[in-house]
């Protein structure tokens, strides 16, 4: 078992269940509508943080868990401070193959959530295979410390230049050549001097002429 495949969702609308109330459930939640994810929570009591949340973020369903809650979900978080039940309900997702993350036990999830570094088109996430989430969050706190602005430019100033030469070269394998050229390096060089403006330009000159 390894977590090493990455997809990058799109949530928006997708119907996610948490269940459980407490700090894990509060930090699944909170990523979930920051990513526009319809979110239902059932737990008999949330915590305090949860007031932290929009409210119309999410619907609480005020109980225990109950089998019939897992119907049309498309991911479910099992953050119970209940062992045996969060192992319930990963299997009963397993059963209906509705992806689950299990916040206790890395071997009965079938996904794990990585600690996420965002910035604009940025996403940067890290993760141990489930083995040390505290370094995930160490290392996303580090990077987000040693993460120029100059790269945050480059990217902007990259994608600008791949949408002209995708309009402007109709070959495939020549548009390829030409965006590998691209040197990220000199890229941020660059913009230390020059206005992102400037350098799209001079990349452009550079690469169509
Ligand atoms: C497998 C995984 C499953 C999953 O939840 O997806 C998992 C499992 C477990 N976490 C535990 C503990 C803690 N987790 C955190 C925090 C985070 N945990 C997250 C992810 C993951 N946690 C997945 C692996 C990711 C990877 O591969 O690295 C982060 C990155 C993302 C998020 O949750 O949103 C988020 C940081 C977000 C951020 O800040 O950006 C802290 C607090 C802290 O460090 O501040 C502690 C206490 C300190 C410690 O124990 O280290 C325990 C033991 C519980 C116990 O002792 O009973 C288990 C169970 C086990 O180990 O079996
Ligand atoms: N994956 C991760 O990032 C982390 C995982 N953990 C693990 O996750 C578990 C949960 O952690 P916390 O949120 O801190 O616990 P917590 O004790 O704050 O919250 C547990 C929640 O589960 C709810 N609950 C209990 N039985 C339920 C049932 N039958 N139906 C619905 N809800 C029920 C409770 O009402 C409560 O809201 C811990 O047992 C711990 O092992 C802990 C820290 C981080």
């Amino acid at each position: 078992m390894s977590f090493d495949n990455v997809f990058h969702f799109d949530l928006t609308g997708a119907d996610c269940l948490i269940v459980g109330g407490g700090k894990v459930a509060f930090r699944k939640a909170g990523s979930l509508i920051a990513g526009d994810a319809r979110v239902t929570v059932v737990a008999p009591k949330l915590a305090a943080d949860f007031t932290r949340l929009p409210e119309e973020g999410y619907d609480w369903i005020a109980r225990e868990f109950l089998p019939s809650d897992l119907a049309d979900r498309q991911f479910v978080f099992a953050a119970t401070d209940d062992r045996a039940l969060n192992k319930t309900i990963a299997q009963a997702c397993r059963d209906n193959r509705i992806p689950v993350n299990v916040a206790d036990s890395r071997s009965n999830s079938t996904f794990i959530v990585p600690a996420v570094l965002q910035k604009g088109d940025l996403t940067v996430s890290v993760a141990t295979n489930g083995k040390n989430p505290g370094y995930s969050r160490a290392l996303k706190s580090y990077l987000d410390d040693v993460l120029d602005d100059r790269l945050l430019e480059a990217l902007a100033v990259w994608s600008d230049v791949r949408e002209t030469v995708k309009v402007r070269v109709p070959d495939q394998s020549e548009r390829e050549r030409i965006l590998r050229s691209v040197q990220l390096v000199e890229l941020v060089a660059a913009l230390e001097n020059e206005s992102k403006d400037n350098v799209y330009r001079k990349v452009i000159k550079c690469l169509l002429l």
